[in-house]
């Protein structure tokens, strides 16, 4: 395979018009953030697939929402998990949280009889 880092732009004389060429560790790095990025918004589809038949059934047994004290055990196991994986647990929390505040936002908006 070619060594990316050998196509550098030219040094001197007029100012280049190409983009540098980027390093081949920092294209790898690169192709594999996008990749997890694709993973995560395929995790997070089916977290929220699961999480609207969820509203779906509180509706239908007249259930609140919000569940805190369901909230409260997700988020010790998450921080510990996070600090098992070398994850900050304060950014475990708010990210659990942010989704949470999403899911319940998507609960209140469902119709009850
Ligand atoms: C999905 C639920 O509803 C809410 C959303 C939660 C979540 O997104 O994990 C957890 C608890 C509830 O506040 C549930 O009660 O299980």
């Amino acid at each position: 395979m070619a060594d990316r880092t050998t196509e550098q732009p030219e040094r001197g004389g007029d100012a280049p018009t190409d983009a540098p060429a980027v390093p081949a560790e920092l294209q790898d790095l690169r192709d594999s953030i996008d990749n997890i990025d694709a993973a995560l918004v395929h995790l997070l589809a089916e977290r929220f697939k699961c999480t609207k038949r969820v509203g779906v059934l509180k509706a239908a047994y007249d259930l609140p929402p919000a569940d805190p004290a369901r909230e409260a055990v997700q988020i010790q196991r998450l921080r510990s998990l996070a600090a098992g994986a070398k994850l900050d647990p304060d950014f475990a929390e708010k990210f659990l949280n942010f989704l949470i505040a999403e899911v319940i936002h998507h609960h209140t908006s469902i119709p009850r009889s």
